[in-house]
């Protein structure tokens, strides 16, 4: 396998070899740090090696399954409800009650594992923080183990940020919003650990050095015995849920503690999950807290899962997600209506909780579900969808409807790439023209631009019925690289990364066939090895 990885030096970090005391069969290809060290203990990393051998077949297997799946609708198929596990949709069973602890969700703020960011957030007033290691990290070395480091601060209670600039410090309040942590989806490698001579699977690494360093800290002060807690993203089948269940149960015994303590909430956001909810919730049932929906990469996902299908090509994108809008009290007092409208009808459809992506947005979104939920804790009981019985596949697979502009091109190209120039500089969630974007909006750009190219789709508001092309495409990239390059100015132009990121933006965009993730090829640009002793991939 070659990652193409970059070999750098890194003149303040030290060897690993000087450092990490690493298991059989394990090494660590990231560099040194004595911070960084008291997370990769030898212990920890065993841990995470077992998990990597116990199911890297599975997840192997997983990933192959997702393969054919996408080759049946690249020849046509539409994702449905599997015949097979009618059993289990129409069966007499229910998931376990929610641990009290996060019996109450209603608002739910999330964030990358950033060290002022996770004090922030616990602090905001959320009832939930989910600290990710996903859409909104971009997972370099420095990112993830600083991340790992910070999270254990956070569960002792000892974390604190000095903003030397603001001379301002940073530390937790008494009463603190319980942590949630997404690892990476199933598909993500991390270079950086070589386990039996290959890439690890990187959710396993996620979750695996934060379990083993929180889980007896986080049942005694955040989970009132029960936990830790998880968000699991990206899913398309129940197989992959299982495999989740099952590497539950492994570290549940591990640590010596009941089955069961370990919950999740599993994201819904790929189109063919939405026909397989009830046997995931089924395969975690002992270990679930619910679902929720993502509706960006659900989004991108019908695209991706679409990709042959020239009849479903989508509209523009509009928007991501909404953030307040500091120097315009007009222009945010509007982006907070949106928001309340948007809240108003996940609450009357009987959610029990909402995201935010930012602490501003909070006291709006828990007056709507405060209004709409009154004193209870949730709709779990109260809120019953008699009609959720009779939906059917079509009603699921409804054809998308709204325009396709060349502003709607414009704008994917102009974000995706100083989305992506972010990302390669170690950022993974940006605020852009107002919004908030992540990979999973950065991927709806990617993919959106690549159906629009692939099928020549017609452009409809500028009056002359334009046909996107890739003349046409480059001609929009050259005058957003220089749209970009005035707005961001030539000096941050010329040392960020913008260049590295038009080029892998517009080749995926231009590809004959869609790359199944944009992170997945840029990942590589990212990795850097520490030289001593590594033969390339
Ligand atoms: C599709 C999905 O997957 S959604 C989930 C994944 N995406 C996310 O979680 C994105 C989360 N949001 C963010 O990362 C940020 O809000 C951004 C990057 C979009 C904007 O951040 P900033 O530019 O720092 O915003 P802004 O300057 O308005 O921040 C004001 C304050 O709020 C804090 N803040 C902003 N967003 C968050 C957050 N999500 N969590 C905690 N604190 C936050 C900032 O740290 C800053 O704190 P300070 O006043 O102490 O310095
Ligand atoms: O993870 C959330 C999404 O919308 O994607
Ligand atoms: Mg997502």
């Amino acid at each position: 396998m070659d990652l193409g990885v970059a070999y750098e030096h890194h003149s303040s970090h030290r060897a690993a070899s000087e450092g990490y005391d690493v298991p059989e069969g394990v090494d660590v290809r990231g560099w040194y740090d004595e911070e960084f060290g008291k997370i990769l203990t030898k212990d920890a990393l065993q841990f995470v090696a077992d998990l990597q051998r116990e199911f890297r077949s599975h997840v192997k297997y997983a990933m192959e399954c997702r393969k054919e799946a996408k080759a049946r609708y690249n020849s046509g198929a539409l994702p449905g409800f599997d015949p097979t596990t009618l059993k289990i949709r129409e069966g007499d069973w229910v998931c376990t009650a929610p641990p009290p602890a996060v019996a109450d969700r209603r608002v739910e703020i999330t964030g990358p594992v950033e060290r002022k960011m996770i004090i922030n957030a616990l602090n905001s007033g959320a009832k939930v923080f989910m600290a990710d290691f996903e859409d909104s990290l971009s997972p370099s070395w420095e990112n993830l183990m600083r991340g790992q480091v910070n999270l254990k601060e956070a569960v002792d209670g000892t974390i604190s940020f000095h903003d030397k600039a603001r001379d301002k410090m940073y530390k937790l309040n008494d009463q603190t919003a319980k942590l949630f942590v997404r690892p990476r989806g199933w598909h993500l490698p991390e270079a950086h650990i070589l386990i039996d001579g290959e890439p690890a699977t990187g959710c396993l690494v996620d979750f695996g050095l934060y379990f083993y360093h929180n889980y007896a800290n986080f049942r005694e002060t955040q989970g009132d015995g029960f936990g830790p807690f998880f968000y699991l993203p990206k899913m398309e089948h129940s197989r992959e849920a299982k495999i989740w269940k099952n590497v539950f149960e492994r570290a549940e015994k591990m640590a010596g503690i009941e089955r069961g303590s370990i919950r999740a909430t599993v994201l819904i956001e790929t189109l063919p999950a939405v026909f397989q909810m009830n046997e995931i919730l089924y395969e975690l049932k002992d270990h679930s807290v619910g679902l929720n929906c993502g509706r960006w990469d659900y989004i991108f996902s019908y695209i991706k899962t679409f990709q042959s299908h020239p009849d479903r090509l989508v509209p523009d994108r509009v928007q991501a997600a909404q953030i307040p809008i500091r120097d315009n009290a007009k222009a945010n007092e509007m982006a907070l209506e949106l928001v309340k409208k948007d809240k108003l009808r996940e609450v009357k459809a009987g959610h029990d909780g909402t995201w935010a992506a930012h602490p501003g947005l909070i006291p709006p979104i828990l007056e709507v579900f405060n209004a709409n939920m009154g004193h209870a804790p949730n709709q779990i009981q109260s809120m019953t969808r008699p009609e959720a019985a009779s939906i059917t596949e079509q009603d699921l697979l409804q054809l998308p409807r709204g325009a396709r502009t060349m502003d709607g091109l414009r704008l994917n190209t102009r974000v995706g790439i100083q989305y992506l120039a972010a990302w390669l500089t170690g950022s993974g969630a940006v605020p852009l023209y107002n919004l908030m974007e992540d990979a999973a909006t950065a991927e709806i750009s990617r993919a959106q631009n690549w159906q629009w190219l692939k099928y020549r789709a017609e452009l409809d508001g500028d009056g002359l019925g334009v046909r996107v092309s890739n003349e046409l495409f480059a001609r929009i990239v050259e005058e957003e690289m220089e749209r970009i390059q005035k707005e961001v100015g030539t000096e941050r132009f010329k040392n960020g990364k913008y260049k590295e990121a038009c080029l892998i933006f517009t080749k995926q965009c231009t590809a004959n066939d869609l790359d199944d993730f944009l992170t997945l090829e840029a990942y590589n640009h990212i990795v850097v090895h520490h030289p001593k002793g590594s033969p390339r991939l």
